[in-house]
């Protein structure tokens, strides 16, 4: 089973969503390893928006995987919502996530044959939880979508099926979100749309958000950046800007390329 940690050994008085601690993660071995994540410790607050970006290959989706319970770290812990993830076997970590972890993703990943309401509805079912129609019909509703509750994802359009995957992580009442690059597909004004939904699960709903993403922009819509390089942690901004997110990366870029 998981491991429950006390607050009492949380760093500050907010309750921690997220902590990492020396996570390190290779990919093969010998000549053809690749060091994806080199012992990153960081801590997030409860009920804060935070974007994690780097170059490519920085290891940001490897941090998103570990973090979330999808992939597992060869050495170091990872704590969502006080349970330690690095501990248990593979059904509790499966049950742990369809309770406590919301995911998004950059193509939706939503069932062609289903409705939004089915599409919404299934981690709920996956995890032999009661659906509540009236709850679905106004998360739903909370997204834009109430009148769309029997159509297809094919009849929807990018913005509306993201929507649909945002509601479908919100149903579960998860504590935190993770989303891999959930604006990478949408046109800017689809976008911004998501953006804004994300910011107010955690403003209004008090969720935790970690969200990966390429666009200064899009992370300018979190409360902190989080900036990786070359499987390291190598910075933080708090109240980012567009165009000072830009500065960052591109300094990061030099950084790297200079490394190599
Ligand atoms: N399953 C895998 N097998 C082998 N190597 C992998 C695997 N997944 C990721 N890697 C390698 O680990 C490193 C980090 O990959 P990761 O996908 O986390 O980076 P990223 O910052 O999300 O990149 P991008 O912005 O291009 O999506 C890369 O060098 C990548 O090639």
């Amino acid at each position: 089973m998981f491991r429950t940690s006390s607050r009492t050994h949380d760093t500050g008085p907010a309750a921690e969503a997220l902590r990492l601690v020396k996570v390190t993660k290779t990919y093969g071995s010998d000549d053809s390893a690749v060091a994806a994540l080199r012992e990153v410790t960081l801590g997030l607050g409860s009920g804060t928006f935070t974007a994690v970006m780097g170059p490519s290959g920085s290891g940001k989706t490897t941090l998103l995987h570990c973090a979330a319970g999808l992939e597992r770290p060869d050495s170091g812990i990872v704590r969502v919502d006080g349970a330690e993830l690095t501990g248990g076997d593979e059904t509790a970590l499966t049950k742990f996530r369809r309770g406590r972890i919301g995911f998004v993703f950059q193509q939706y990943n939503l069932l062609e044959t289903l409705t939004v309401a089915q599409n919404t509805v299934l981690p709920l079912k996956l995890a032999g939880r009661r659906v509540d129609r009236r709850r679905t019909r106004e998360v739903l509703a909370s997204v834009g979508l109430g009148d769309r509750l029997g159509h297809r994802p094919h009849q929807l359009s990018g913005g509306q099926r993201q929507r649909v995957a945002i509601a479908r992580a919100l149903v579960a009442e998860p504590r935190v979100i993770f989303a891999d690059e959930p604006t990478g597909a949408l046109d800017m004004r689809s976008a911004r749309g998501v953006l804004t939904l994300l910011q107010q699960t955690v403003r209004v709903h008090g969720r935790t958000v970690v969200m990966v993403t390429h666009d200064p922009v899009a992370a300018s819509y979190a409360d902190s950046v989080l900036f990786l390089a070359d499987g390291r942690l190598a910075g933080r901004m708090d109240a980012p800007t567009p165009d000072a997110v830009a500065e960052r990366l591109a300094h990061l870029g030099d950084s790297v390329a200079k490394e190599v």
